[in-house]
């Protein structure tokens, strides 16, 4: 992430930093007023009362907290204005720091650095002032969506019955917020001329809370009622037609890439899935070109693997990689990666022994590691921290390939990932 010190040419350091999706959605929220009337991140004494009994500080009723956290490694301070940027590098905010935590928080107000201009549906993202404008003395009926609505003869009766004006507000966050837009698109046309759409990028919180804060961000747009629409049925299709992704991890010459190579094989030969193999060799030459051995550098490459790889699985691809991922924190986290897209991670440790990974030595790297030829060598002079997450553990010890091969398709078979 670019999250750093920068320099401008006089010398002025800018403080900067890239905010995860949900302060991001959080942030937009605060820009535009619709959560009003908060102008900024919670601090200390606020989050504490929100907590305690859903009210700020002085007294005002809010459910929720929003805050802002920036690891207490970062050097902004209380007193100085942190540049917030969003993952394409843009300038969205600044906020003026008014308190910062031992454990990360860092609160005060924020200013717009300019309106988002991009992303689906961005020209529905209006502000609550522009929406309130466009439907003038009206009373509003404000309908909050997180998938189709189901009764739109309700609206349609209650809006009839306090002489209201429709206003839709899809909640759009994450992978299923286009989605929501389009439902609320089709809604309005099948609802009473007039009826308005405005994207709102909240992201969800737990059910209580959630609706709590749809009926704040439905004040701002200027209802006067509130309907929630029904919570929206997930169905995630069937195992056989989701993204998947295997990683294989283990010590060098554990079997991690012959055991790839013959699932991949295997998996052309049975045909039903679209299968990408992103081999190690290729990942180190091309993807992760440059990058050492070092644990930040290795946490690159994962961390790059999973991309790519999740990328695959978003669109029901299969995944195949094999590096060594020593770092159970860095596999976690391509597990969240794989999850945030819809597909499903499956852990592969191929636990054959040091020893026998150094009777094999096929490549004479443990030799050269033992001599102190290569340093920081997995297994002999650099960390492997064993998985207790994996879903199929292979000590291929004296194990032929074919049954190295036949064990992971049969836990993909038996998971209905492959038929
Ligand atoms: N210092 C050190 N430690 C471990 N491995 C080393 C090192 N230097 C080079 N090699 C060779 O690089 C291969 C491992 O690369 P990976 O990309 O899988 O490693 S990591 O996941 O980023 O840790 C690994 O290949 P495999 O044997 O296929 O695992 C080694 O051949
Ligand atoms: N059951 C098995 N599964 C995988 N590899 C095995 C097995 N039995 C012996 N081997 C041998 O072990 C070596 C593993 O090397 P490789 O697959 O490159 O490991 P890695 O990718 O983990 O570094 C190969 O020479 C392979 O033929």
């Amino acid at each position: 992430m670019a999250n750093a010190e920068q320099t401008t040419a006089d010398a002025e350091p800018v403080l900067e930093w890239v905010p995860d999706a949900h302060e991001l959605a959080d942030l937009e929220l605060l820009l535009s007023g619709a959560f009003a009337p908060l102008t900024g991140f919670l601090g200390s004494a606020d989050l504490a009362s929100v907590v305690e009994n859903g009210r700020l500080a002085d007294g005002t009723p809010w459910p929720d907290a929003v805050t802002l956290t920036v690891p207490p490694g970062h050097p902004v301070s209380a007193g100085q204005e942190l540049t917030l940027r969003d993952p394409e590098g843009a300038a969205v905010a600044v906020v003026k720091v008014t308190e910062r935590t031992a454990d990360g928080l860092v609160a005060g107000p924020v200013t717009s650095l300019g309106a988002p201009e991009h992303g689906p549906f961005a020209r529905l993202r209006r502000s609550p002032a522009e929406v309130r404008a466009e439907l003038g003395e009206r009373p509003v009926l404000a309908v909050t969506m997180r998938g189709p609505l189901d009764d739109l003869g309700e609206i349609t009766a209650t809006a009839r019955e306090l002489d209201a004006a429709i206003l839709l507000l899809p909640l759009a966050f994450g992978e299923g917020g286009p989605a929501v837009v389009r439902a609320a698109l089709k809604a309005r046309d099948a609802l009473p001329k007039g009826t308005a759409v405005a994207v709102v990028p909240l992201a969800p919180r737990e059910p209580e809370i959630d609706l709590e804060l749809r009926e704040h961000v439905a004040a701002a747009f200027g209802a006067h009622e509130h309907m929630a629409g029904p919570e929206p049925v997930t169905l995630p299709g069937p195992p056989h037609r989701r993204g998947v992704v295997v990683l294989f991890t283990g010590l060098s010459g554990s079997g991690k890439s012959t055991i790839a190579r013959g699932l991949h094989d295997a998996l052309l030969e049975r045909g039903g899935r679209t299968v990408t193999y992103l081999d190690g060799d290729v990942v180190r030459r091309l993807l992760s070109a440059g990058l050492t051995f070092s644990k930040e550098d290795r946490d690159l490459n994962i961390r790059r693997i999973g991309f790519v790889a999740s990328e695959v699985a978003r669109h029901g691809g299969l995944a195949i990689c094999a590096p060594i991922a020593p770092y159970a924190a860095t596999r976690d986290e391509v597990r969240h990666m794989v999850e945030a897209v819809g597909a499903d991670f499956v852990l592969v440790h191929v636990a054959t022994p040091l020893a026998e990974c150094e009777r094999r030595d096929r490549k004479g790297l443990y030799a050269k590691a033992r001599a102190g030829i290569i340093p920081a060598f997995t297994g002999i002079s650099d960390p492997y921290e064993e998985p207790d997450d994996a879903d199929l553990t292979l000590d291929t010890t004296g194990m032929s390939v074919d049954r190295a091969v036949d064990s992971v398709l049969g836990l993909l078979t038996s998971g209905g990932w492959v038929r």
